[in-house]
């Protein structure tokens, strides 16, 4: 299974192949995933010019810590064959395949990865795999196209295409989105791999992007695919743990490291039973305190 559970992935943006000044700046943003587009943000005609512009970057840009992820063009077009060996010969981290619908897609591009990762001396196993879910067929397939790749980080639903595909349209409250968000979240924790939301696209409504949001961290997805890096710093906010959730995080790692001296698993902490899931929700929420620069040297909150 690829490194799951040891990134954050609270930011995933989409950068459009096609434009140079974007992709050469995509990096100063502090996106945790930077998420190079080939497909639906690109013209036909630019297809070829695109994939070229990416490549390069790949090759020559510092993006820092940023996961690297490309949105390959679908499988059923004449463009998929050349982006997936020019983007694994480039050494992107992780490739995002569109309108999946079945586990035998991921299949297939997982044999085509390797094929390349071979003819180009890439490490076997090194290009990561991920799917976007935007029809009713690939809904009712994400457990089984979750879990078709140990290659697999995650999964991601794509509102868009998925409304389209149910002849509705996206409505502020969210509803249209229920069953499929709840579907690739599943699939995603069964699988053991990331869930990512989709895309909010009305920029002149950040009060929308920032409910939608906490809505979507509540249900419990890693992060959302975002459009403009305006919005990460709002995702980040959502994410943010407070002071209160940091004090008590450090208190149920203590207090089980304590009683792990003492031989035992499980404790109680001010009338509250602590054990393994409490712990590991303490770990996430440190992780999290981290990412955030929430924390001094010493582990002490840091008041922003
Ligand atoms: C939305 C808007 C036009 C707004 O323009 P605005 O002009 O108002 O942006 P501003 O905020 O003013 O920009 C301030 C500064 O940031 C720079 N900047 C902006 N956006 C940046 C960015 N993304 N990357 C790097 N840089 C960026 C900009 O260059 C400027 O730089 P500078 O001039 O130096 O100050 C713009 O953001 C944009 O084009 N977004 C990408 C759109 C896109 O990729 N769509 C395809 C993916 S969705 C899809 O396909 C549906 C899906 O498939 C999804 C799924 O599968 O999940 C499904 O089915 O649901
Ligand atoms: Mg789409």
């Amino acid at each position: 299974m690829a490194d799951n559970g040891e990134r954050l992935r609270r930011t995933m943006m989409f950068v459009p192949g096609n434009n140079p000044a974007m992709v050469k700046d995509a990096g100063i943003y502090g996106a945790d995933s930077i998420m190079f587009d080939l497909e639906d943000a690109v013209s036909m005609a630019e297809k070829d010019a695109a994939r070229d512009l990416v490549y390069e970057a790949l090759q020559t840009q510092d993006y820092g810590n940023a996961e690297l992820v490309v949105r390959v063009n679908g499988s059923d077009t004449p463009y998929y064959a050349n982006d997936v060996k020019a983007m694994v010969k480039a050494g992107v981290d992780v490739i995002r395949l569109p309108k999946t619908e079945d586990a035998g897609m991921i299949e297939d591009l997982e044999k085509d990865v390797l094929a390349a990762e071979k003819q180009f001396g890439r490490e076997e196993g090194s290009t990561h795999l991920m799917a976007a879910i935007e029809s009713a067929k690939g809904v009712l397939n994400a457990p089984e196209i979750a879990a078709a790749s140990d290659r697999m980080i995650g999964i991601a639903l794509s509102a868009e295409d998925y409304t389209t595909d149910m002849k509705t349209h996206r409505y502020p409250d969210g509803a249209e989105l229920e069953f499929a968000r709840n579907m690739v979240l599943h699939a995603a924790r069964a699988a053991g791999i990331a869930a990512f939301d989709t895309v909010f696209t009305n920029m002149d409504d950040p009060e929308g992007f920032y409910r939608e949001t906490r809505y979507i961290h509540q249900l419990g997805f890693d992060g959302k695919s975002l459009v403009n890096p305006r919005q990460i710093a709002m995702v980040n906010k959502v994410y943010e743990p407070t002071e209160k959730e940091i004090e008590n995080a450090k208190n149920v790692i203590n207090a089980i490291e304590e009683a792990r001296r003492k031989g035992s698993g499980v404790i109680s902490m001010n009338g509250q039973m602590v054990d393994r899931p409490v712990v590991m929700r303490a770990q996430r929420v440190m992780k999290l305190a981290k990412a955030s620069n929430l924390l001094d040297e010493e582990g002490n909150y840091i008041e922003k």
